[in-house]
């Protein structure tokens, strides 16, 4: 569509790119959300955007609560709200954080922010000095590395196995930099079920992080939009879960336990921190959606969330079971996979000197796409990875799909 319009206006008298800031013209696309674009055709099977199957929208539930919510408190709900968010819905989530993590509502302020996605933006906003160090995980969610990109951090990237960041490795890296009296900012993880890899942090490596954290004076970021999507195994408590001093800043959205379209998430973390946040976001968008905000509040506190969340985990966790099925029957030898307990994704490993980026042209005209590896790295040194998304095709397509791909992968290996 742009495109289009673009060819119709040509380029004109101006010169667009001049009028950019520096930072704007450093800034790089993100692989999914033009991946996205990429595959609204039908005949690509696509295993790379991370969205959620529409089948687990509540939507009779949601149609229910916005008409009671439009009648009983439309003054509300179609007003300008405050900054930290509908309170009531706060206070509902930090009694469902209590329940559910063990974290206490008298340790955490809850903020409202327009997806755990502006949530990282707030974050770099508020915390990233130019050439401060974060360290991330390697791979790690790409569009936190475009977030904070855009605040001129120093990424340190720190590996992952199966049992999530290498924190041994971190340990090391910490004293290398204390010896040079240098200190890190903050730790961005996605502790549960990780986004790209879909691995979980350990129980000892969460207790290591956060002695780590005092020991070495630094912050904390646990981002977890999945951690209620759990297929087996046993759940582990977050992070924040073992913070006493306000080290850890937790993030939490409804996109995948609810509906990304509601573009709603939360940060709960110790007042001070809140407040400044809440300060920055003033400036961005005044207050997050106040209708979005009264629908979820509803929903929470009627239970709703709380029965809705085993149906969607009965609905993915067969998609989980036919990909991790589909790659053991179908992929060559010399590949390499995760196998989650919950979330949405599994990453791939293929024989060093493929190029998955380069590989995509032709998987999708094989009629499968999946998610190149390199942008998931700070450092985009990883080139023979990928990642693939369950969640959003049925089983038989998501059979199809790696099958496909492996057809791809197998020419590949040969060539
Ligand atoms: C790790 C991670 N963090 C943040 C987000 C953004 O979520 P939201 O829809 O709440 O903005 C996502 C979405 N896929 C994610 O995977
Ligand atoms: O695939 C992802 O990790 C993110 C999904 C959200 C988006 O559509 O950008």
């Amino acid at each position: 569509m742009e495109e289009k319009l673009m060819r119709k206006l040509g380029s004109g008298s101006l010169d667009f790119e001049t009028y950019f800031s520096d930072k704007a013209k450093s800034m790089k696309a993100s692989e999914i959300r033009e991946l996205l674009k990429l595959v609204e055709s039908s005949d690509v099977i696509s295993l790379a955007g991370g969205l959620p199957a529409p089948e687990t929208f509540p939507v009779e539930k949601i149609k229910e609560i916005a008409q009671d919510v439009l009648t009983h408190h439309a003054d509300k709900a179609l007003q300008y709200g405050t900054t930290k968010g509908f309170t009531p819905l706060r206070l509902t989530l930090a009694d469902w954080m209590e329940k559910r993590y063990g974290i206490p509502t008298s340790k955490v302020e809850i903020m409202m922010v327009a997806g755990s996605q502006q949530a990282l933006d707030l974050i770099g906003r508020t915390f990233i000095n130019p050439g401060d160090m974060v360290v991330v995980e390697g791979p790690t969610y790409l569009a936190a590395l475009n977030a904070f990109k855009y605040y001129d951090p120093e990424f340190i990237s720190i590996p992952m196995d199966d049992s999530g960041m290498m924190v041994d490795l971190l340990e090391e890296k910490l004293r290398k930099l204390n010896a040079e009296g240098k200190k890190i900012k903050f730790v961005y993880t996605v502790s549960t079920f990780q986004n790209p890899m879909g691995v979980t942090m350990s129980l000892d490596r969460r207790k290591r992080l956060i002695e780590l954290a005092r020991e070495y004076d630094f912050l904390i970021v646990e981002d977890s939009p999945y951690a209620e999507l759990r297929y087996s195994g046993e759940p582990i408590p977050p992070i924040k879960h073992f913070d006493d001093e306000g080290r850890v800043i937790y993030l939490g959205t409804f996109s995948k336990i609810l509906a990304p379209g509601f573009r709603l998430g939360w940060i709960a973390a110790h007042p001070h921190f809140i407040r400044k946040m809440e300060i920055a976001k003033q400036a961005v968008d005044l207050c997050a959606n106040t209708l979005a905000q009264l629908i979820a509040w509803k929903y929470v506190e009627e239970g709703y969330l709380d029965e809705q969340i085993p149906k969607i985990i009965e609905f993915y966790k067969p998609r989980r079971d036919a990909m991790l099925e589909a790659l053991e029957e179908y992929m060559p030898e010399g590949v390499r996979w995760t196998k989650p307990e919950g979330g949405m994704f599994i990453w791939v490993t293929l024989p060093e000197g493929i190029d998955t980026k380069l590989m995509m042209e032709k998987a999708v005209s094989k009629g499968v796409a999946y998610v190149p590896g390199e942008a998931f790295f700070a450092h985009r040194d990883v080139k023979n990875t990928m990642r693939l998304n369950f969640t959003y095709v049925p089983e038989e397509k998501i059979r199809e799909g790696v099958k496909r791909l492996a057809e791809v992968i197998e020419e590949e290996m040969k060539a």
